[in-house]
């Protein structure tokens, strides 16, 4: 198809211009087309999660103008999940409990062609995480997002890696090979964070730049952004990559604009969740920027 979107201006630094997709569309455009369509459909999420995290998870997919459930009960997947518009499964705070309700959940999904997002959290810190996160695998997710030090350690299985728990010790180009390998292996769309967030199909690798460092410094962010990436996969299921790309770019331009007025962590969690409710279209299409890696 003929490429026919206007150029796009480059960045200050010169070196990352904002990316076309394959067909042209500029990838700002299409951050905010996903972002107007989460804030229109209002999709509905079903989050089996940790305890750390379901206050920001809550809170990130209501600002996005999605609907977050957290529904956990093994007695109310059946009812509950097919009428969800996506799943998003976290192990964060993994118990023998819940493992069955996240299976049970995956599978109901999966049964009602709904999209279902995996955050492999701390995968490493025990052969039990590990054996639950790939028996999830197993259960086709739809879109697997982790830190570097996840990605490395699911992708290859390694059950005893150098990782240190919920944190990551690697930089996310570290892990693209691996989200590569995990995306081909699981037919998942992979996305690998960091100052760098890298989306991969297992053939294509495409970066988002958006973020802060201190993102890091408030827990719980690579949860949210992993439920705000089911939230844009639930409103355009059949562009995955591109709803999980743009999710990220999207929360990393909320921790941007939330960080020009932020004194340290708390108030930026505070006004990233203000900066996500408010973005306009101006500001998303002239500052979202991604770069083709391959
Ligand atoms: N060095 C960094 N610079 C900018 N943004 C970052 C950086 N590290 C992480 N982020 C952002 O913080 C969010 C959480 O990512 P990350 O900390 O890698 O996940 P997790 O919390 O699962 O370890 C993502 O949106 C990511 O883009
Ligand atoms: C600290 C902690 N412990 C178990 S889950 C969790 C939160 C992890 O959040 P994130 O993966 O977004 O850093
Ligand atoms: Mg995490």
């Amino acid at each position: 198809m003929a490429d026919e979107s206007p150029p796009a201006p480059e960045p200050a630094d010169g070196n990352v211009g904002p990316a076309r997709n394959p067909v042209g569309v500029f990838w700002g455009g299409r951050a905010w087309e996903f972002l107007s369509l989460v804030r229109a459909r209002s999709p509905l999420v079903q989050c089996i999660t940790n305890f750390v995290s379901m206050d920001l998870v809550a809170n990130t997919l209501l600002a996005a103008g999605a609907s977050p459930a957290m529904v956990h009960s093994i007695h109310e997947i059946e009812g509950f999940t097919p009428r969800c518009d996506a799943l998003y499964v976290n192990v964060g705070t993994l118990s023998e409990s819940w493992l069955p309700s996240m299976r049970a959940a995956a599978s109901a999904a999966v049964g009602a062609g709904r999209p279902w997002v995996l955050d492999p959290v701390a995968v490493s810190a025990s052969d039990f995480r590990m054996d639950a996160c790939l028996g999830l695998v197993a259960l086709r997710p739809t879109v697997i997002r982790g830190n570097p030090s996840e990605i490395l350690a699911l992708s290859s299985a390694c059950r005893f890696s150098d990782s240190r728990g919920v944190d990551s010790s690697h930089e996310s180009m570290d892990a693209v090979g691996a989200a590569m390998s995990l995306a081909e292996a699981s037919g998942a769309t992979v996305a690998v964070s960091g100052a760098i967030d890298y989306v991969t199909d297992g053939k294509q690798v495409v970066g988002t730049h958006n973020g802060v460092a201190m993102m890091q410094k408030i827990t719980a962010t690579g949860c949210a952004v992993t439920a705000l990436i089911a939230a844009f996969v639930a409103v355009d299921p059949s562009n995955t990559f591109e709803a999980t790309l743009c999710a990220l770019s999207i929360f990393g331009l909320a921790g941007e604009l939330g960080m020009d007025l932020a004194r340290g962590p708390a108030s930026l969690r505070t006004n990233m969740i203000d900066s996500l409710y408010g973005l306009d279209e101006q500001t998303v299409a002239s500052r979202v920027i991604v770069s083709q890696r391959r």
